[in-house]
């Protein structure tokens, strides 16, 4: 088993005739929460939709490169993108749960309809599982059954994260999970993050680079589609060894 659970190689992503990854490469190891940051339209959300094949929704999309995760080939023509997307979680800028199904509901669909679960009890035990790890049991054990728009901002969210590691997933993206959030609710997730990297990876975008010191072990910089650089976060942060990155997390960057 690699010591990585992806690995990206000279990752090159066109949409619409324009070259937006202009040949990224990256390796996360397991068990790590690695950030990329960046400046707003370097390609981070785009890299993070490569990965788990959610560019395939989009029209227009030409990829060269390689990624794996797990090991597994995820471009491979053998590959099915429903079990890369079961393998990779992921949760987005905005919290998307079904608004009118319950709390329950929205944790219990993807691993009834993938049959993870084989019957109710097991399920339940899924549900509890994904809630307690996404720090949100205390809060809802007591109105599983309550649709989910009734949660705040912040417990919507972790909602999502409760919905996503119901899957099992081995790797979690967040795409700037916290940008909509109050300071409270951000620090909460920020614990979350380093408590479930015991258990699974995590790729997290984000544009602040406060968040990335924080919660990163690793965290790479990308301008204009490419790498600038990556490293230990604690290196990164102490001594950036490019200028462009200095710029960058002294807030420096226009
Ligand atoms: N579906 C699409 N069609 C055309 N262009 C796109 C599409 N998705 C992204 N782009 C373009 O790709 C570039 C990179 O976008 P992307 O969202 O990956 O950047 P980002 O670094 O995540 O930015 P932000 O921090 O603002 O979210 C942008 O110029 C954007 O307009």
């Amino acid at each position: 088993m690699s010591e990585y659970i992806l690995i990206v190689k000279d990752l090159m992503i066109r949409i619409g005739g324009r070259e937006i990854v202009k040949g990224i490469s990256l390796e996360v190891p397991r068990n790590t929460v690695f950030a990329i940051m960046g400046p707003s339209g370097s390609g981070k959300s785009t890299l993070l939709r490569a990965i788990n094949r959610l560019l395939d929704l989009y029209e227009d999309v030409r990829i060269e490169g390689k990624i794996y995760v797990n090991g597994i080939d995820v471009y491979s023509p053998t590959t099915d993108p429903l079990e890369v997307r079961r393998m990779v979680g992921m949760v987005f800028q905005i919290p998307n749960p079904l608004p009118h199904l319950s709390i329950y509901e929205n944790v219990a669909l993807g691993p009834k309809m993938n049959r993870i679960a084989r019957n109710k009890k097991e399920l339940d035990e899924i549900v509890r599982w994904a809630l307690e790890k996404a720090y949100l049991w205390d809060e809802v054990k007591d109105r599983l059954h309550a649709p989910a728009a009734k949660l705040s901002g912040g417990q919507q969210q972790r909602l999502c994260i409760a919905r996503a590691l119901a899957m099992k997933p081995k790797l979690l993206l967040m795409d700037e999970p916290t940008s909509n959030l109050d300071p409270v609710a951000t620090s909460k997730i920020e614990e979350l993050m380093i408590e479930l990297k015991k258990d699974i990876t995590i790729v997290l975008v984000t544009h602040n680079p406060y968040q990335a010191a924080r919660v990163s072990d690793y965290v790479t910089f990308i301008y204009d589609g490419r790498v600038i650089e990556t490293g230990r976060t604690g290196e990164v942060f102490t001594r950036p060894r490019h200028e462009l990155t200095e710029k960058y997390i002294t807030g420096r960057m226009g």
